[in-house]
């Protein structure tokens, strides 16, 4: 069989662009075919650096190829990703930088109660046991809880001196460098911030605090998707942001709403994925078993219908909400299968959060993966 390249490029014109409203040979993305013999050579050029993107894409040439062509037709992708280097590169952290501090990463949820706290307290336990050095920010005003999680209620940070200035000393618990919204309030008090002045004690846990050299900052936001988010985010230099949803239609309803708020125009924070929390339940005495009380896949297909990263599931286990109430997070229960979950869902952060920092110096991305065991990943 001859294989014609106008052909190709017909294949490659069915082929639609999210969000452009154009084929893939329309946007430029195709930048050229070559034909030997059964063997096809497409190349492409793609904006989104994402894994699932580049898979997305390879696939559907693939598909499209052996469709509309020929079935038996050798196909190689060579992708290229080009980040457009315009004074809106999304790529760029707004905010000003907090010296010492590497990357600044948001865990959101568009609803209340999926989670959201206990993957922060446990993806940042996950990362000092890696050897990352790790802080915490609990910014959730209405309901602050690391103080809990990480069994430090009645601890204060005290008072230092950091050349001539007094600052917020975290307090430290399990390797992590924690500063929450409840240290300052009391446990039955209602928290009524109004969005500048929640702002300003962020700012103030953030600017104003001794966090000393962090490779990461994890900080734990209100849920919801209001003002008070946008006040907080536009004065973070946030490095991306990791959306949890259960696998529920309310809850992916507004999880999309959360990954909608990161990508506004006044925002533009890189979202590096999302968790599926409560995934499913197994009984301890029937393992193998697993109930999908939540629905099943919710929070992956939207991932994929996004065309963000998935970062991993999570099971609904009682052990990690008795480990969330006695302080002591599940990610510390060394060798269950729920450690090697927060483990792996860590290790994807770390991945995404080094493939989204295009303007990271190779031996920082060098020295990130391979403190979190992943294999290097290319700039
Ligand atoms: N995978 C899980 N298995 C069992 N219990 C869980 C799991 N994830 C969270 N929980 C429990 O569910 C409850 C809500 O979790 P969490 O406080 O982390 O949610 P949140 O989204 O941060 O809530 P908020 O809206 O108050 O900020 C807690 O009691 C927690 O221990």
């Amino acid at each position: 069989m001859k294989i014609e390249k106008k052909d190709i490029y017909k294949a490659l014109e069915t082929i639609s662009v999210p969000g452009e409203g154009q084929n893939m040979v329309e946007s430029g993305a195709v930048k050229n075919v070559v034909v030997f013999g059964e063997e096809v050579v497409v190349d492409i050029t793609i904006d989104n650096p994402s894994l699932q993107a580049k898979k997305k894409i390879e696939v559907s040439i693939l598909q499209a190829i052996h469709k509309e062509v020929y079935q038996k037709a050798q196909v190689k992708v060579n992708l290229k990703v080009e980040a457009p280097t315009t004074a809106d590169n999304k790529n760029l952290i707004k905010g000003k930088p907090i010296p010492g501090i590497d990357n600044i990463i948001a865990v959101a949820s568009g609803k209340g109660g999926v989670g959201k706290s206990t993957v922060t307290a446990n993806l940042a336990v996950s990362l000092a046991k890696m050897g990352f050095s790790v802080g915490l920010l609990d910014a959730d005003i209405y309901g602050p809880s690391a103080t809990i999680m990480f069994d430090v209620v009645n601890e204060r940070p005290l008072s230092v001196n950091v050349d001539g200035k007094s600052k917020m000393k975290p307090v430290e618990s399990y390797g992590v460098k924690v500063l929450s919204i409840g240290f300052f309030t009391q446990p039955d008090q209602a928290v009524v911030w109004r969005g500048p002045m929640a702002a300003k004690a962020l700012n103030q846990m953030i600017f104003d605090a001794a966090w000393g050299k962090l490779d990461f900052l994890i900080v734990d936001l209100p849920p919801g998707t209001g003002d008070i988010h946008l006040s907080i985010m536009q004065s973070l230099p946030l490095t991306g942001a990791v959306v949890v949803s259960t696998p529920q239609n309310v809850a992916l309803a507004d999880a999309r709403k959360g990954v909608a708020m990161f990508q506004q125009d006044s925002i533009q924070v890189p979202v590096l994925g999302i968790v599926e929390n409560m995934a499913y339940f197994s009984p301890p005495e029937l393992p193998e078993n697993k109930y999908y009380i939540f629905g099943q896949h919710g929070a992956r297909n939207l991932a994929e219908d996004l065309d963000i990263p998935f970062l991993g599931e999570l099971p609904l286990v009682q052990s990690i909400r008795e480990a969330g109430d006695v302080g002591r997070p599940a990610a510390m229960q060394e060798g269950t299968p729920t450690e090697t979950a927060f483990t792996e869902i860590t290790k994807r952060v770390v991945e995404e959060t080094v493939r989204r920092n295009d303007n990271l110096p190779p031996t920082q991305a060098i020295k990130i993966t391979t403190m979190a065991g992943c294999s290097a990943v290319k700039k």
